[in-house]
């Protein structure tokens, strides 16, 4: 085939199952930003937007960021069965709106979660075959507090809390797929597309490939 002959259209039977791509860290390690990127970068991936009771930081946006809602709303939807998963993290609490990910899933798209080492433990247990973890590492516990402090959002009694609870967090790195020390926010995002691009090719993720190479095989 020469370089401006279109390339043959693979046939419908072959589509690929979607996957769920983790990302945890402790708190201002950079799971946000790395997600961003990501997203930018990539048309199959859908953001999971959690339901949060925390409060709303300046420059978040409801229903984009986080679905904020109070304590009440949120007992309501863990009693409707509403979360995939959900965790008490910092005297809040998070959870995964069981939907959006299982219609995404459902239409072949690869779903993205910023969500912590509690809701990773839960996702795995229900869907371990569709799950892809990264753990993010910061460089050193000094820029850790550095990134958290020139954030800007939290008060610093916030900060000191995040802090304290890195070293928790950090204890669930090994329970992690793989782990990314996010030191060049460019390489790390080139580092987590990778790993996506990967496992996108893992073989019981590729619908279809035994008619496909059957095919192959009969034209041979
Ligand atoms: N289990 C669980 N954790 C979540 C969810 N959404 C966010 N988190 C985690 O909650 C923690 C606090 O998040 P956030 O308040 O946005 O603070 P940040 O991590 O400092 O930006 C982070 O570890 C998030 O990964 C969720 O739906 N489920
Ligand atoms: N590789 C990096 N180098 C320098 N600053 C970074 C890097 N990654 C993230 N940051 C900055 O650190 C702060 C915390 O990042 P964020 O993505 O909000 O962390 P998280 O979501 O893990 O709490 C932000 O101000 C962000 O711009």
């Amino acid at each position: 085939m020469t370089a401006d002959t279109p390339s043959p259209a693979l046939p419908p039977y072959m589509h690929r199952r979607g996957l769920m791509l983790v990302l945890s860290s402790p708190s201002g390690a950079g799971k946000t930003t790395i997600a961003r990127r990501l997203l930018e970068q990539d048309d199959e991936l859908t953001m999971s937007v959690s339901a949060t009771t925390r409060a709303k930081r300046p420059g978040e946006v409801a229903g984009v960021d986080y679905h904020f809602t109070s304590l009440t709303e949120f007992d309501l939807m863990v009693n409707q069965g509403k979360l995939l998963e959900y965790a008490k993290v910092f005297d809040n609490y998070y959870g995964t709106p069981r939907e959006p990910v299982e219609q995404a899933l459902a239409g072949g798209r690869d779903v993205l979660f910023d969500i912590d080492w509690q809701g990773t433990q839960q996702l795995k247990e229900k869907a371990r075959d569709d799950l892809v973890s990264i753990f993010i590492l910061p460089p050193s516990a000094r820029e850790l507090e550095r990134r958290l402090t020139s954030r800007a959002q939290d008060s610093q009694a916030e900060i000191a809390k995040r802090m304290s609870k890195a070293s928790n967090e950090m204890s669930h790195w090994a329970e992690y797929d793989y782990v990314i020390i996010n030191n060049d926010v460019d390489s790390s995002v080139a580092k987590a597309h990778a790993i996506l691009t990967a496992e996108r090719l893992v073989r019981r993720r590729q619908v279809g490939l035994s008619e496909f190479v059957k095919g192959l095989q009969a034209g041979v």
